[in-house]
C-alpha cells in the first residue's frame, strides 16, 4: 500500500483493521478490564500495521504508545486513539465506543476516519458526512456518562435542553454528525487523541468545533492534554458558547 491511496483511504483502512480486531474479542474471550486491555493492545497493533505499511515515513502519536518527541518536528503525524470508550467496549451490551485515526499535516487535521464498529459504521472526512436536519423538540446535549461537566448542565438550562449521557468522545461527536444529538460539551480533562479524528469528521460535516472558551483546538501541540471541547450544530453554536461563558 506504500505510496498508494489517498490519506483518507489509509485512515479508513487503519480504522477498519482496528474494528476487525476489536469485534471478535468481545465474544467468548476476556471480560471486564482484561477485555479493555486486550482491545487497546489489539487495536493499536492493527492500526500500526496499516500505517507503517502504507506511510512508513510518518510519525504516529497514539494513546497506546510512548509519546515520541520526533512528532514535534515531523511534517505529518497520525493522531490515533485505537479504542476510545474502553470502559464501554468492555461491556458487550454497549455500542458507544469508537476507533479514531486522524492525520495532522502543516498545522491542520487534513484527513480522518472514525469507526463505530458496534454500529457497523465508518465516518470519514472525504466524502464528508451529510448533516441531517434537526428534528423538533428540546436541544439534546451529549455528555460523558461518568464525568458530565457543570458547563453542559448550564447549557442545557440556558437552552431549555436535555443532557444525553454516552460513553466515548468519538461516539458523542459522531452522535452530533449523525443527528442523534445537537451538541457535545466536554470539560475537565481529555487528550488530543480523544478528539482529533472526531473533530476532523465533525468539521467536514459542517459542525462548529472549538474549546469551551470558543478558542481553536490545537493539535500536535507538545502537551498531549486538550482538556475541553465543544461540537455543535452551527445554528446552535453561538447560544451554546454564550451559555458556557455566562456559567464561568
Ligand atoms: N477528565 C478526564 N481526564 C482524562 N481523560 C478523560 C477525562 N474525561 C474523559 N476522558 C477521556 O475521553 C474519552 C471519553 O470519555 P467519556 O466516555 O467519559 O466521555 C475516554 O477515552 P478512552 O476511553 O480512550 O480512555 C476518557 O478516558
Ligand atoms: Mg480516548
Amino acid at each position: 500500500m506504500t505510496g498508494v491511496g489517498r490519506d483518507v483511504e489509509v485512515a479508513q483502512a487503519a480504522a477498519r483493521a482496528a474494528a476487525d480486531a476489536l469485534l471478535p474479542l468481545r465474544t467468548g474471550g476476556p471480560e471486564g478490564r482484561a477485555l479493555g486491555d486486550a482491545g487497546d493492545a489489539a487495536a493499536q497493533r492493527a492500526i500500526l500495521g496499516v500505517l507503517t505499511g502504507a506511510r512508513p515515513g510518518d510519525a504516529v502519536f497514539s494513546e497506546e504508545a510512548v509519546d515520541d518527541a520526533r512528532r514535534l518536528t515531523a511534517d505529518r503525524v497520525w493522531i490515533v486513539d485505537p479504542l476510545d470508550g474502553t470502559r464501554e467496549y468492555s461491556d458487550p451490551a454497549r455500542g458507544d465506543w469508537a476507533v479514531h485515526v486522524a492525520l495532522w499535516a502543516g498545522g491542520e487535521l487534513v484527513a480522518a476516519a472514525v469507526a463505530l464498529p458496534a454500529l457497523d459504521e465508518m465516518h470519514v472526512t472525504d466524502p464528508a458526512p451529510a448533516l441531517p436536519p434537526r428534528p423538533d423538540g428540546p436541544v439534546r446535549i451529549a455528555v460523558s456518562r461518568t464525568r458530565p461537566p457543570a458547563e453542559a448542565q448550564a447549557v442545557a438550562d440556558a437552552l431549555g435542553g436535555e443532557l444525553v449521557p454516552m460513553g466515548s468522545a468519538g461516539y458523542k461527536a459522531l452522535a452530533v454528525v449523525r443527528g442523534e444529538v445537537d451538541a457535545y460539551v466536554h470539560g475537565g480533562g481529555m487528550y488530543q487523541w480523544d478528539s482529533a479524528a472526531p473533530v476532523a469528521v465533525a468539521r467536514a460535516a459542517g459542525l462548529v468545533t472549538c474549546r469551551l472558551d470558543g478558542s481553536p483546538l490545537v493539535y500536535n501541540a507538545p502537551d498531549p492534554s486538550l482538556p475541553d471541547l465543544v461540537v455543535a450544530r452551527p445554528e446552535l453554536a453561538p447560544e451554546v458558547l454564550a451559555a458556557v461563558a455566562a456559567a464561568r
